[in-house]
């Protein structure tokens, strides 16, 4: 950083970027989160990191004495890293701003050896949406076999102590990583050969286990903010504070409280402040501020400590009147020499930014946050799942009886989004046969409700097809004629399809087709069946044709299915009757539109 830079900007105007940890499920992201934290604490010996509501803030020199000599602090004028605590992309979701990501950076954690999952692509696509940067690390590089572990050392470090061998096997998963990354259409590379953080994606090989390499993603971190992010980081310290909610939560002497991530100004004690709520904006007064107390005091009566004021970046929990109806995940903003009601016009813009596009009919959608309902919203248009009604909150009765309108039975569902039913929710899903779903993993809850769907569908095609003529082609045998008329007995091989039990039965002539009577019972090896499958041999009754006559050793006959019913076969079943049978109803509509092209359709 040169001098000028840090000449024309005054230091503490500058705020702590935000950074949030994703990938899938198990790839490390709490243990990271630990050992940055640990590593801090170690670091910077008591009170050197202050533990925020829902994040941990690292100050810069902490992070230069973890980092050694890959951070120096002259370096550097942003004054830290703010990690917030809870990971994942369900907080990430969460934790919006004016429209886009709260956190400013983000670290993406795949598993070396696990490589790209499910969630590291769902996390990559949430970050792709809101344009967040990010970088991918790399962990658990210390289960790579042969590996010779290296303490909290740097990355280049440690490779100079593993084998040939060993560094080859973990290149081999790196570059697997940049490729799938590469697939996604990120162009990415090991972090030390990338040039440009705004253009290409930086790989860092991390242990949350040993700390091995994470000096390089500190380094990596800050050096990203700095140089590209710097001047969002600008802020009014002394102006009106803007936030988000994190969660909405019930303190015992507080009565509800909001968790807030304060990203611009200030936030002070009996400050009026406007909080986006369930029907419309919150407005209230601030009764008290709190952060968690230092460690060493955990253990005090109280686990609060009362502050007069917050500057951003921090976490902070808000004590005010009225905030029962108050959204995690929506706007907060301090009022402060401000009009009133030009602040509930910012709050309800941002509200309407996140709104879900409904339909006239659909399903009903619980979510426990804005950014995650938005989320749903995003989630299942793409998979063409119309939604009703949309909104946040646990899934209550009042729900239930939206669902139970629907007239598609496929409709009447409710997905909940990480929310709870409410019990007497449950009990009038169970009366109104209301389907409910909930899951913390959005594509999960959307399998398990396409899934249902699905199943849906196949029972109604199987009421189809039970109600349905199917196509059939046979052979009367030679020499198997048992009685001539009233009816004829026969034996007939079934070349293709079901015949079945009072089908009538018809023979083409050239291009005419002629009813030439209806089954009336069919046996195999003397017991009586309902329906012959192909490569079946079976006796047949055939009410009204006299053998020799109507119908002679050796022809070939057919089902005589109804226009109507083929039609529905070509058109609807085709992919739920048997390859046989689709064959024999293909044949069927050819010869009669050989006749009339028309026909069946
Ligand atoms: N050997 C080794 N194990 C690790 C490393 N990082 C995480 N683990 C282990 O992997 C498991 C999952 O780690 P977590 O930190 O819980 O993973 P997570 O991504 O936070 O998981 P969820 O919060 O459940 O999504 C734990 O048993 C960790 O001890 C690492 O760098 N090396």
């Amino acid at each position: 950083m040169s001098d000028t830079d840090s000449d024309t900007h005054d230091p503490s105007a500058l705020r702590t970027p935000i950074v949030a940890v994703l990938g899938h499920v198990d790839h490390g992201k709490t243990s990271l989160l630990d050992k940055v934290r640990g590593s801090a604490v170690i670091e910077g010996e008591a009170g050197a990191i202050t533990q925020h509501i829902g994040a941990t803030a690292v100050p810069l020199d902490i992070i230069s004495s973890m980092a050694g000599e890959l951070v120096n602090p002259d370096d550097f004028d942003l004054p830290g890293l703010l990690f917030i605590d809870t990971p994942g992309h369900h907080s990430f979701t969460t934790l919006r701003s004016r429209g886009g990501a709260l956190a400013d950076i983000a670290i993406l954690v795949v598993d070396v050896n696990d490589g790209f999952q499910p969630q590291t692509l769902e996390a990559l696509d949430i970050l792709k949406r809101s344009q967040t940067p990010f970088i991918v690390a790399a962990n658990k590089i210390d289960t790579v076999p042969g590996w010779n572990p290296q303490e909290d050392a740097p990355i280049t470090q440690t490779y100079e102590s593993q084998s040939e061998r060993t560094r080859q096997r973990l290149d081999e998963n790196l570059y697997k990583i940049i490729g799938n990354l590469s697939d996604e259409g990120f162009s990415a590379d090991l972090y030390w050969r990338v040039q440009n953080f705004q253009r290409n994606v930086g790989v860092v090989p991390v242990s949350a286990m040993t700390g091995e390499g994470v000096p390089d993603l500190l380094a990596v971190m800050m050096g990203l903010s700095q140089r590209y992010m710097k001047e969002e980081m600008e802020i009014d310290v002394a102006g009106p504070g803007v936030g988000t909610v994190l969660e909405v939560k019930e303190e015992k002497g507080f009565g509800t409280t909001i968790d807030t991530v304060l990203y611009d100004g200030t936030v002070k004690k009996d400050d009026t402040i406007v909080v986006g709520g369930l029907n419309e904006p919150i407005v209230t007064d601030v009764r008290a501020l709190l952060q968690p107390r230092p460690l060493a005091e955990i253990r005090t009566e109280n686990r609060f400590e009362n502050v007069d004021e917050v500057g951003a970046a921090a976490g902070i929990k808000i004590a005010a009147p009225d905030l029962e109806d108050a959204m995690a995940g929506a706007p907060v903003r301090v009022v402060r020499n401000r009009n009133l009601d030009d602040v509930i016009a910012e709050v309800q813009a941002e509200l309407a930014d996140v709104a879900v596009d409904t339909a006239e009919d659909g399903v009903v959608v619980k979510a426990d946050t804005l950014g995650s309902l938005e989320a749903m919203g995003n989630a299942l248009s793409e998979a063409e799942i119309p939604i009703v009604r949309a909104e946040v909150g646990d899934v209550a009765p009042r729900d239930i009886s939206v669902a139970s309108t629907a007239e598609d039975p496929k409709q009447q569902a409710v997905l909940g989004f990480s929310v709870d039913v409410l019990a007497d929710a449950e009990r009038r899903a169970e009366i109104d046969d209301v389907q409910l779903f909930t899951d913390d993993v959005i594509y999960q809850l959307i399998e398990e409700y396409t899934d249902h769907v699905e199943s849906i569908e196949r029972a109604q095609q199987e009421t189809i097809l039970d109600n349905i003529t199917r196509p059939s082609r046979f052979r009367v045998l030679k020499d198997h004629v048992f009685r001539q008329n009233d009816p004829a007995v026969v034996g007939v091989e079934i070349y293709a399809g079901t015949l079945q039990n009072n089908n009538y039965v018809v023979k083409w002539e050239g291009n005419e087709p002629t009813r030439v009577g209806q089954v009336k019972g069919i046996q195999e090896q003397g017991e009586d069946v309902d329906e012959a499958r192909a490569g079946e041999r079976v006796s047949v009754a055939i009410d009204g044709p006299t053998i020799g006559r109507q119908v002679k050793e050796g022809d070939v006959l057919w089902t005589d299915l109804p226009e109507k019913h083929a039609k529905i076969l070509e058109q609807e079943l085709k992919s739920d009757i048997p390859t046989d049978e689709l064959e024999a109803l293909n044949m069927y509509l050819e010869k009669h539109r050989k006749r009339d092209p028309f026909w069946g359709k």
